[in-house]
Parts: C-alpha cells; structure tokens; sequence
C-alpha cells in the first residue's frame, strides 16, 4: 500500500471489550499494537459515559506509550475529556460541524461514508477522513445500508481526496483485494479482537498491506 501522509496509518484497530474474546482488551490492544497496528479507535456502545472515559484513560495510556493515535467513537465528551486524537461519527451522531464549534474539539474528524451522494454533503468540509462503511456485510455491525465492495471502493476512490479507511468484514483473505482496490487504511474489528493470537494477526494482516502476500516464514 502507498502510504497516505495525511493519514499514514494502514492498520487501524477498532476494539471494544464486547468483541474481545480470547484475552482482556486492553492486552489484545497492546498485542495489536506490537503487532503492527497504526492506529486504534475505542467504541463502546454499552456503558455510561463515566465508564467509557474510564476505559478511554486506560487505553489512553497505552496508545500513548507506543506514540500511537486514539479515535474515540461517538462520544464528543469522552474525546475532549482524554484528549484524543480523533473522533469517529457516522450519519445519527453528532455532526462534524457541531463538533468543530466546540472549543478542545479533536482535531481529526473521521466520518461513515454509507453512500456516494455523501460525498456532497456540506459536512464534508469539516472531515479529516472517510470511513468506507461497510465494505462487506459483519456480524459486528448489522444497522448497516448496504456493501460497498471492491467496486464500490474502486468507484468511489477518485471521486474524493479524503484518506478512505475501509472497514467491514475484512479478514487476512480479502485484505489484499481491499488494498488494491484503493483504501488508504483498512480498519478490522473481529479479524484482531477475536483472535487467539491478536499480535500475529496484526503482524499476518500488516504483512498483506505491505508486501500484498503473507509469508508464514517470516513471522
Ligand atoms: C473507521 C470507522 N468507520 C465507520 C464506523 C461506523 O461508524 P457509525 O456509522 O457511527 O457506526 P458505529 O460504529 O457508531 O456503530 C466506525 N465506527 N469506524
Ligand atoms: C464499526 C463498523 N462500522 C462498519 S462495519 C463495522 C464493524 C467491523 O467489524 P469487523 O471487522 O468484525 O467486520
Ligand atoms: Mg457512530
């Protein structure tokens, strides 16, 4: 993959504790990240928000300690109380623009791009980057409209110049296709947090984005 420089993080991890399921998350986080995992994006759906900043500040402390972004799903006040990095919103969220007018706002709005009449939306201005959402259809996340697929991605690549983070039932059999098909990061749920090995994964999945193969001899 070429590395975009405005968002040169390939590997994104979205993690929540729910999808975790051989090892604590904040364990598979760090696995993850020694893995190879660029970037990290915490989405909890479940809790109060005093436990959602709690579980962001233990997170936290880890992205920080390998110099890793944090997004934070949803949640503006979670986000502005740990100051993360960026934020993740999607169509029934608070809006871009409603987040930019407030005063410690993250700096990096990540926002679902479902369909291609998005793209003229006037929130568009205020977005760092686009999620490509779904790019396939997962158990992970079923209020979904519809698949993007390989030639939903590859239609949609040079109609915008936002960094295109794919995500959606990718695992280390489609990766490649992905890649190729333009995304300039690829954002895995289950293919990491439900691993029994989360560090090789990341390392199997990371090796796929770079080489556009996996060579089991060389992890
Ligand atoms: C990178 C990335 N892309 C898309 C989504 C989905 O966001 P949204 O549509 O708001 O749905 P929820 O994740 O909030 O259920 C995402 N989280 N991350
Ligand atoms: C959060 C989210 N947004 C669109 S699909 C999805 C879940 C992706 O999960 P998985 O990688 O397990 O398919
Ligand atoms: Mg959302």
């Amino acid at each position: 993959m070429k590395i975009n420089p405005v968002f040169p993080y390939p590997l994104y991890l979205v993690i929540s504790e729910k999808d975790c399921i051989h090892h604590h998350w904040l364990d598979i986080a760090e696995q993850a990240i020694l893995g190879g995992v660029d970037i990290i994006q915490l989405r909890e759906k479940d809790c109060t928000t005093k436990e959602y900043i709690a579980k962001a500040t233990e997170l936290k402390k880890i992205t920080d300690h390998y110099s890793i972004p944090l997004i934070i799903n949803d949640s503006l006040e979670v986000a502005t109380t740990v100051n993360s990095w960026g934020i993740h919103v999607g169509r029934t969220d608070i809006s871009p623009s409603e987040i930019i007018n407030h005063p410690d706002s993250p700096k990096n709005i990540g926002w679902s791009l479902e369909v291609i009449e998005q793209l003229n939306e006037n929130e568009m201005q205020f977005v760092h980057h686009l999620g490509v959402s779904p790019i396939f259809s997962t158990p992970t996340k079923t209020n979904t409209i519809s698949e993007w697929g390989y030639e939903g991605l590859q239609n949609l690549k040079p109609e915008t110049s936002k960094p295109l983070i794919t995500i959606g039932g990718i695992n280390e059999n489609n990766i490649a296709k992905i890649v190729q098909a333009g995304a300039d990061s690829v954002a895995i749920v289950s293919a990491i947090c439900g691993s029994s090995n989360p560090k090789r994964s990341a390392q199997i999945l990371k090796q796929i984005i770079n080489h556009n193969e996996y060579n089991p001899k060389t992890i």
